[in-house]
């Protein structure tokens, strides 16, 4: 079957003053053993300052072992980072100098013009709803970021709960004397993820451009999801690997380093959210499945011992994805082979315009080819998994279907636990503006103005 394509993960990303601790190879490496050729998020904040970003970035790209795309965080609003979503969305050789960099030596407009070429071509841009104080951006900035992205032919992807309660939940817990990991969850529940999930629907819907959800946790988010799509909006929702299959009680667990690894946001719900999500992604209500793989190690995780807030946000998922996915749906006749192709591969090919590409088996697609033997079992574990981290969700838990081999631009790179692909090895993949998302969003714009009636001519105008 084609390659298993990752929509959603952070690899080696600073988050929550806190780095992650796989990074291009290691985080690779455990994508490749997981059977996938490629995944599309590294958050790489614009801010003002695109070619520090892309500099630091450009060091980890080259040491990838497989192929690879970003998205792009949007964290705050001005002419320039305007201008810089821009800069990227745009494809190689078409790469605009903003004017600011005009003003350094010739040098350091080389550099950028370089760096613009290698990493332009991005099609998606992220914005969080929550982290107040650090990622999260007002609804004023939101609502420029939709006009941009729809003017740019890119997808507006959104992390969807309702910061500014989320922090007034934290304060509740921590006026109650709850500091754990279970303050957590209990501090951002369901309904801050449904009603930022609504939001972000609605002023999708205002600018009429399509809208990607991120990490979908909770039925509260799926509903809003399904009412939209219902109504005929273009909406992706995706549920992620720890949200479909795990639920919160471990993080009520007396152990705070077993509890904490549970920490991620949104959180991790409690049990028959998970079900009711996998219900949802059978019935094509949810699209895809990604990971928002985001590791931290027990040593890390420990910076919140005390004070659940302090915690980083994140859990592992890379190299389980295919593998869970398969034993939990298809193994459960939830899903079709068919179905899990789709929602493993082909539909992030399509949503992210690589498609045919990749997420096909066809002639002219790179040749990303995944052997999955669904006789094998499978025992996950952070002794056996390929990230740095000494911690997974998923200890302990044992299954049917295993990655056998996993064959990327027809090179086999990884074969029965062995990984035959070095650092850099991996392709950095452009992904086009304007994917099939966008197709007749100018109709029905016309259609929205013809709609209007207005401006209504009145007095001298009307009776001339
Ligand atoms: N999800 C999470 O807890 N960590 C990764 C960053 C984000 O997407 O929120
Ligand atoms: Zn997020």
């Amino acid at each position: 079957m084609p390659g298993g394509i990752d929509p959603h993960t952070h690899l080696e990303m600073e988050f929550m003053g806190t780095v992650t601790i796989d990074d291009f190879y290691s985080g690779h490496a455990a994508a490749l053993a997981g059977g996938t050729t490629m995944h599309i998020d590294f958050v790489i904040p614009v801010n003002g300052n695109l070619t520090a970003g892309l500099e630091s970035y450009k060091h980890k790209a080259e040491k990838a072992a497989m192929d690879y795309g970003f998205h792009m965080a949007i964290t705050k609003w001005n002419d320039e980072v305007s201008r810089e979503m821009e800069v990227m969305v745009k494809e190689h050789g078409g790469c605009i100098l903003s004017s600011a960099f005009l003003d350094y030596s010739v040098t350091y407009r080389d550099m950028t013009k370089i760096l613009c070429a290698k990493f332009s071509g991005i099609n998606s841009f992220k914005f969080f709803m929550a982290y107040k104080g650090s990622l999260m951006v007002t609804d004023d900035l939101l609502l420029q970021g939709l006009q941009k992205c729809k003017s740019l032919g890119a997808l507006a992807m959104v992390h969807a709960e309702n910061g500014d309660a989320v922090a007034e939940g934290q304060q509740r817990m921590i006026d109650l004397g709850i500091t754990g990991p279970e303050g957590h969850a209990l501090s951002r529940p369901p309904v801050l993820e449904g009603e930022a999930t609504s939001r972000a629907i609605r002023l999708a819907k205002f600018v009429n451009t399509p809208l990607y959800v991120v990490h979908v946790m909770s039925t509260d988010a799926m509903e809003e999801i399904a009412k939209a799509k219902r109504e005929g909006q273009r909406v992706i929702g995706e549920p992620v690997v720890s949200g479909l299959v795990l639920d919160d009680s471990w993080l009520w667990d007396p152990d705070f380093a077993t509890a904490s690894k549970y920490v991620m946001s949104p959180p991790i719900r409690e049990a028959g959210h998970n079900k009711l999500l996998q219900a949802a992604l059978s019935s094509g209500i949810l699209q895809l499945v990604g990971t928002d793989h985001c590791t931290f190690n027990s040593t890390q995780k420990a910076f919140g011992a005390y004070d659940f807030r302090k915690i980083p946000n994140g859990v592992n998922g890379i190299e389980e994805r295919m593998h869970i996915i398969w034993d939990s749906m298809v193994e459960t006749g939830k899903i079709t082979v068919t179905d899990y192709v789709r929602v493993t591969s082909t539909e992030c090919a399509k949503i992210f315009n690589i498609y045919p590409r990749k997420g096909a088996i066809l002639e002219g697609s790179d040749a990303d080819i995944i052997i999955l033997n669904p006789k094998r079992s499978f025992a996950m574990g952070a002794r056996t998994h390929h990230s740095r981290s000494d911690t997974s969700v998923y200890e302990g838990r044992k299954g049917k279907g295993m990655v056998e081999v996993t064959i990327s631009r027809g090179r086999v790179v990884w074969e029965d636990g062995n990984l035959n692909a070095v650092p850099g090895a991996g392709r950095y993949v452009r992904t086009p503006p304007f994917g099939y998302l966008f197709d007749g969003l100018d109709k029905s714009d016309a259609v929205y103005r013809a709609s209007l009636r207005a401006p209504v001519r009145r007095g001298e105008a009307a009776a001339a």
